[in-house]
């Protein structure tokens, strides 16, 4: 009998939490875990207590206790002592094989990583949901904003139909400062980098790669099929200039990288899944269209709850830890009590619509010979592939004219075949931008 036990002492109960990555994220994890030690313990039913960082210098000054650093992450996620792994290093490998392990030896994982997520999930989720382990990664997207918890457990009992959101910080913080005050893309990058909103490798950002992962993870709840970052149409904002901004204002419209997931019936009703991320125009008066800076949106529309809009801080170490933690804290009130976080659910398995087939409307800016003839000339080229023209503003140059087109909602390759004939016309001098218009009704 140990002497507790003769003295009538309650031993406290101790959960084991290693966290590998000591970056902008993991670095306010470790001190907001810390810092509210009391909280988390009064909120699980057990200490939290941190039992090593996986970092990649020891050496390096981290202003934590240098005896909880260890390069040697896998031997940390192996240790007996270790109940719950929280993951903020990022990138595929070693983290995968490292979450593979911990799950495999009955360790709950809270990961931020939707790279890893949007191709890895179903391996991951299959080793949890076996073990019966929590695999959570509420940060994953859009940071601090609940929106994986509400749409994987307080949606559960609607239908979702759209999923439409600003789910990356640093692009929106970029398209922000460029439309508000013409500043330097390349700055606003480093701007972005230097508060921690960017990834390691910012091209993840500025081409929309986080985004299409984000918006595999999204589409794969919401439809309950699995949705991977290849099944997501992609472009970035590499290709936006302060001219687009411009003309977009001009239209009463801004620009923003948008990640639409949409359910997509047909007359016969088959469904299908649309996941496409691309920077778009958006009516000043849609609610994305004020969403600046690092702030991320997800506005939801699901049959029964109609529509739902989720919006806060969606980059950064701190608003990231904040999502972190809430995972953290589920996890770990599961190991004390019993329970586990909902499965993978992917029973619908629909199948993935292709962009060419999906319809949206178009923004295009083009430089036209300025004569008798042109401007019919031009609308000719988007009857013959069958798009509708909504709006048209010609302004003179010297020798020449802008024209700005607005179509009607017209299939991805009827609009591509539509460019191009326009591009092979002597009348075309050049075809400047060509955007996706989303956010109205027609
Ligand atoms: N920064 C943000 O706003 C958000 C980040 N995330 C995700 O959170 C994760 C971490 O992001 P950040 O903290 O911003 O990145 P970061 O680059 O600041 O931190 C990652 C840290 O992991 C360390 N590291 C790399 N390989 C390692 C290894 N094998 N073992 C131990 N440590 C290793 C790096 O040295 C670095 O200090 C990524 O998956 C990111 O996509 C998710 C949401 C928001
Ligand atoms: N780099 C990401 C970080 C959060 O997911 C972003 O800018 O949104
Ligand atoms: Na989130």
């Amino acid at each position: 009998m140990s002497s507790e036990q003769t003295s009538g002492v309650v031993p406290e109960r101790a959960l084991g939490i290693a966290v590998l990555g000591l970056g902008n994220v993991g670095s306010e994890v470790v001190r907001l875990l810390s810092a509210h030690a009391d909280d988390f313990q009064a909120r699980v039913g057990a200490r939290l207590e941190l039992r090593g960082i996986a970092v990649r210098n020891v050496n390096a000054n981290r202003g934590v206790p240098v005896e909880l650093l260890t390069d040697d992450a896998a031997a940390l996620v192996a240790r007996d002592d270790v109940d719950i792994v929280v993951e903020v290093v990022g990138g595929i490998e070693p983290v995968r094989t490292l979450i593979l392990n911990a799950l495999s030896s009955g360790k709950s994982v809270v990961t931020a990583n939707k790279a890893l997520l949007a191709d890895y999930t179903g391996e991951l989720a299959a080793v949890a949901d076996a073990a019966d382990l929590d695999l959570y990664f509420e940060a994953a997207v859009a940071g601090a904003i609940p929106v994986v918890r509400p749409l994987m457990q307080s949606l559960a009992g609607d239908r979702v139909d759209r999923v439409v959101g600003i789910v990356n910080g640093t692009t929106n913080f970029i398209l922000s400062a460029m439309g508000d005050t013409g500043a330097d893309y390349g700055e606003t990058l480093a701007e972005a980098s230097r508060l921690g909103y960017a990834e390691a490798d910012p091209t993840a950002d500025v081409e929309g790669y986080d985004a299409a992962a984000k918006a595999a993870i999204l589409a794969s709840i919401a439809f309950h099929t699995r949705v991977t970052a290849s099944d997501v149409f992609r472009e970035g904002i590499t290709k936006i200039t302060a001219e687009d901004l411009a003309s977009a204002a001009d239209l009463d419209c801004t620009i923003k990288l948008l990640a639409i997931c949409e359910r997509v019936t047909d007359d016969s009703g088959a469904e299908r899944v649309s996941a496409r991320v691309y920077p778009a125009l958006v009516p000043l008066e849609h609610p994305l269209a004020a969403v600046n800076g690092a702030f991320n949106a997800v506005v939801v529309e699901a049959e029964a709850a109609g529509r739902l809009m989720f919006y806060g801080q969606g980059a950064g170490g701190s608003p990231t830890a904040s999502a972190v933690l809430g995972d953290l804290v589920s996890a770990a009130r599961n190991k004390v009590h019993g329970g586990k976080g909902p499965d993978e659910s992917i029973y619908a398995k629909l199948p993935i619509m292709s962009i060419g087939e999906t319809p949206t409307r178009y923004y295009l800016r083009m430089e036209v010979a300025d004569r008798t003839g042109v401007l019919a000339a031009v609308a000719q080229e988007f009857a013959n592939h069958g798009v509708s023209i909504s709006t048209v503003r010609q302004t003179g140059l010297e020798n020449a004219a802008t024209l700005v087109v607005v179509t009607h909602r017209a299939p991805d390759d009827a609009l591509s075949k539509t460019v191009a004939a326009l591009q092979s016309r002597d009348f075309v001098h050049a075809v400047l931008s060509v955007i996706r218009l989303e956010g109205t009704s027609e």
